[in-house]
């Protein structure tokens, strides 16, 4: 890197960073030298630190280094991505995408003139071609690191300090990682229930779930939660006869309630059978399979269930193990989540905390908004993410997608309202295809017209809600959306309709 180059970018970072003192300042001309021959020594301190490379923490680490810090990266798994590319977003996707391709082909295809003269679930196939997808992906945020000069080390963090981190190296080895800021992205892990041990085989967690060896007969899932529904999806389109229980009245209890409704029977349609309002009071494994004994959850008659396989999906909780936030005085909260400011700094200054790890949704974008906000601030610039305004979306089929305020919630606000509704029964689109189940829902401000949150069903409903996030974004209205001209024949316009149903008439129903 040129010197007038190196010397712009210093004056740059400088100007950004009012904390930065004159030693600072030698520091980062020191590290921006060692940045410029793209190579750092794990004893020189650092500007970033980040621990743990999931989806929080590796973005966090790429975006500090497009910063300009010298940024190491502190990850224990061996590969980069976090849950969401190794055991998570990733290979739960590619299942669902590969499990919806056979039950179409089994189920679907003779209805559109294709005939098939059989089709079979080749599991060990379906498998691999999950594992490449999610080895491509892990292996592409190395490539990314190396880009951005990142630098990355394999090991197990805990802090010695709050400017500090010794890695237990998977190497064998061990390190002293040294950061003026230090930024906590461990994530979260399966939560487990009283009395149920998770041993991946017949008792799962998610990640068992993704890689088991056959189908089976039965499953049982514990939670209708997302994970619940996206892997009771799988199975019971592989041929698994699938039974949900759920603690709460409903499935997804925080979805918009009439959506939620439609989605239920769509899921129930699909075979998958639901016990709401029950818990799970024992396990017994000592057979074959599992007996699983459950009761209404306000207490009542037991009743036995049998399975293969039991699915826990019942949440997940922060993961903070060996990290040692006792030692720097890190405060958490009762569910051992680390408590942040709107800067994402903990009690303890120059320690950031960043995605699952800390409270919010557990979500993979969420935890990348993070990231990038966090270390904006660290550069001494304004970082910003707007929790009303981050979409979730169900993969199962059809897919729910929102954002912004449920029905519900909107009541509980007292605010005036009107609904716009669309269904896909009424797009030429989703009737040309022949898969029309699903719903667009829209809630705006009566006065204003502003929209304040819309649901949609629909098989590709977590690419549509995008149109949603921008508008709800731009404080748009719903005649805004209504008086924008889109494509025909495309799923699109039923958002649209919607729009157009909410603020005045819609043309189609
Ligand atoms: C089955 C499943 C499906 C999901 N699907 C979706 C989806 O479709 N969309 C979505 O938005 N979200 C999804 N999620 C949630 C998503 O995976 C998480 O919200 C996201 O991964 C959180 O990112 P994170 O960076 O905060 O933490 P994580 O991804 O959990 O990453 C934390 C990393 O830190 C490492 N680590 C922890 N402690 C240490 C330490 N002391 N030293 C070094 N490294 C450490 C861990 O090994 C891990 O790799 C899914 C989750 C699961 C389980
Ligand atoms: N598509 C996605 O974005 C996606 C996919 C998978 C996971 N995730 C994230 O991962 C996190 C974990 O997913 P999850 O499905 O495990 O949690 P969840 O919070 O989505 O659902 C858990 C469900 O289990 C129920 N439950 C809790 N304790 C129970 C018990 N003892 N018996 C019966 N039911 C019980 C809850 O009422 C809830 O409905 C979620 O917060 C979600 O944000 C996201």
């Amino acid at each position: 890197m040129a010197l007038a180059s190196l010397a712009r970018r210093k004056a740059y970072i400088l100007s950004r960073n009012p904390l930065s003192s004159p030693v600072d300042a030698f520091k980062l001309s020191f590290s921006l030298r060692n940045f410029s021959r793209g190579f750092a020594s794990e004893s020189e301190e650092n500007d970033v630190v980040v621990i743990g490379g999931g989806p929080g923490g590796y973005v966090a680490a790429i975006k500090a280094a497009q910063l300009g810090l010298k940024t190491t990266c502190i990850e224990k798994r061996g590969t980069l991505g976090g849950t969401c590319l190794n055991v998570g977003c990733i290979p739960s996707k590619a299942l669902l995408h590969s499990s919806h391709m056979y039950h179409e082909a089994k189920h679907s295809f003779a209805g559109h003139g294709v005939k098939l003269s059989s089709v079979e679930v080749d599991l060990p196939t379906m498998m691999a071609q999950k594992d490449k997808a999610v080895s491509n992906l892990t292996r592409g945020i190395e490539g990314l690191f190396k880009k951005n000069k990142v630098t990355y080390v394999k090991g197990y963090g805990k802090f010695i300090s709050p400017s500090e981190v010794s890695v237990d190296t998977l190497e064998g080895g061990s390190a002293i990682v040294k950061g003026k800021n230090i930024i906590i992205a461990t994530g979260s892990d399966v939560k487990s229930l009283p009395g149920i041990t998770i041993d991946e085989k017949r008792i799962v967690s998610s990640t068992g779930a993704l890689a088991l060896l056959e189908v089976p007969k039965k499953l049982i899932v514990i939670g209708a939660g997302y994970i619940g529904l996206e892997m009771g999806s799988v199975w019971g389109r592989l041929g698994s006869e699938v039974t949900v229980v759920e603690f709460a009245p409903d499935i997804v209890p925080t979805m918009d309630a009439e959506v939620r409704k439609q989605f239920q029977r769509a899921l129930e349609k699909q075979k998958m059978k639901f016990m709401l309002k029950t818990k799970v009071v024992g396990v017994d494994t000592t057979g074959n399979g599992v007996k699983l004994t459950v009761e209404p959850a306000a207490g009542g008659e037991q009743t036995t269930l049998e399975a293969d396989v039991v699915l826990v999906s019942a949440g997940r909780v922060p993961f903070t193990a060996g990290l040692g936030l006792d030692k720097i005085g890190v405060e958490t909260d009762k569910a051992g989540r680390i408590l942040v400011n709107e800067r994402f700094v903990t009690n303890v200054p120059g320690v950031y905390a960043i995605g699952d790890v800390i409270p919010g949704p557990m979500l993979a974008h969420k935890a990348e908004e993070d990231g990038v906000a966090c270390v904006e601030f660290i550069a001494g610039k304004h970082g910003h993410v707007d929790y009303e305004k981050v979409p979730g979306v169900v993969y199962t089929h059809p897919e729910v997608a929102s954002v912004g305020k449920t029905e519900e919630q909107v009541k509980a606000l007292g605010v005036d309202y009107r609904v716009g509704k669309f269904p896909f029964l009424a797009n030429s689109r989703a009737k040309a295809i022949d898969d029309a189940e699903g719903i667009v829902k829209i809630l705006a401000e009566k006065e204003s017209d502003k929209i304040l949150g819309v649901h949609i069903m629909a098989p590709n409903a977590g690419e549509l809600i995008h149109e949603a996030v921008l508008a709800v974004n731009y404080g748009a209205s719903s005649e805004d959306i209504a008086r924008v001209c889109h494509a025909h024949p495309t799923m699109s316009e039923a958002l649209k309709e919607a729009a157009m149903a909410t603020y005045d008439k819609p043309i189609h129903v």
